[in-house]
């Protein structure tokens, strides 16, 4: 059987470089190019590109996408930044390019997915719910493209469950005490050296609290989820939001 020729964008990062070993470890996949800040998205189609792993920056994602939609080239994207309109801008690309598949994982490590589900399961049974991510000083976005998705599920989940808004007697704070404001639930970023990628839900009820914590201590959590996403993606016309769509979670 013919090898599925992959690529990977922000080859020289922290989550790149990882991925670059991960992708050239795997016998079903071929490494056909590895590019970085400045190099040539041609190389893509020179190299022959079934599949390209995005792992830049906000900046970047957008234009690298488009040019891999404009040539077939399937997309499995690990960077963060998403906004509705975002999203709707490559739903346009995607509509124009049919077969051609992308993945967004706001976390490709298989705790962190679970953390998400777990939380979005628990949320509808507590007054209230807040979040705490906690990652690497070089981080350049805040918060986390997990907590922010985190709170969405945890948001919908209470929606669709009717729930009130979460009790808060806040009337004076300085600016960030209560953290970032994601649907309704409050975010809180820590940027500590020594750290890598963390989060702790916290969920509050009468008498009682709820913990979930997940913890990344090394990029090498994230990699078998980056390759079921490449061996995935390539079946799966359209945009899929979230890896726990390829796992059989139930
Ligand atoms: N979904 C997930 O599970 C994970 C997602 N991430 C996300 O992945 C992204 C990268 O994180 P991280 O590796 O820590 O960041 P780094 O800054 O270490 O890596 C990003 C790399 O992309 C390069 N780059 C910038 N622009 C381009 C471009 N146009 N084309 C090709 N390469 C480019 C940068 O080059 P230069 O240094 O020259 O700027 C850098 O080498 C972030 O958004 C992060 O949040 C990270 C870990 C896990
Ligand atoms: O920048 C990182 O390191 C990470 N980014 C992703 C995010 O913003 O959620 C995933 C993980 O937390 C590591």
């Amino acid at each position: 059987m013919s090898k599925l020729r992959v690529a990977v964008l922000g080859a020289k990062g922290r989550i790149g470089s990882e991925a670059v070993r991960a992708v050239e470890a795997a016998e079903d996949l071929e490494l056909v190019a590895a590019l970085g800040r400045g190099d040539k998205l041609e190389t893509l189609v020179e190299a022959g590109a079934q599949v390209v792993v995005e792992l830049t920056t906000p900046d970047a994602v957008m234009d690298n996408l488009d040019f891999c939609l404009r040539h077939g080239i399937h997309g499995v994207v690990g960077t963060t930044g998403w906004t509705d309109e975002r999203l709707a801008q490559l739903r346009t690309w995607l509509d124009a390019a049919p077969g051609a598949g992308v993945l967004i994982a706001p976390n490709f490590s298989i705790g962190a997915v679970l953390t998400m589900r777990f939380a979005q399961q628990a949320a509808r049974f507590f007054e209230s719910a807040e979040i705490i991510e906690l990652h690497h000083p070089n981080k350049a976005d805040a918060p986390s493209g997990t907590a922010a998705r985190t709170a969405q599920l945890i948001a919908e989940a209470r929606a669709e469950a009717g729930c009130p808004p979460q009790p808060d007697a806040t009337r004076t704070a300085l600016d960030g005490a209560r953290g970032a404001d994601v649907d309704g639930v409050p975010v809180h970023s820590v940027r500590l050296r020594g750290l890598l990628a963390h989060q702790e839900v916290l969920l509050g009820g009468v008498g009682e609290t709820l913990t979930i914590r997940h913890d990344s201590l090394h990029h090498s959590s994230f990699m078998p989820g980056i390759l079921l996403g490449v061996r995935r993606v390539v079946d799966t016309p359209g945009l899929t939001v979230g890896l726990e769509n390829f796992l059989d979670l139930g």
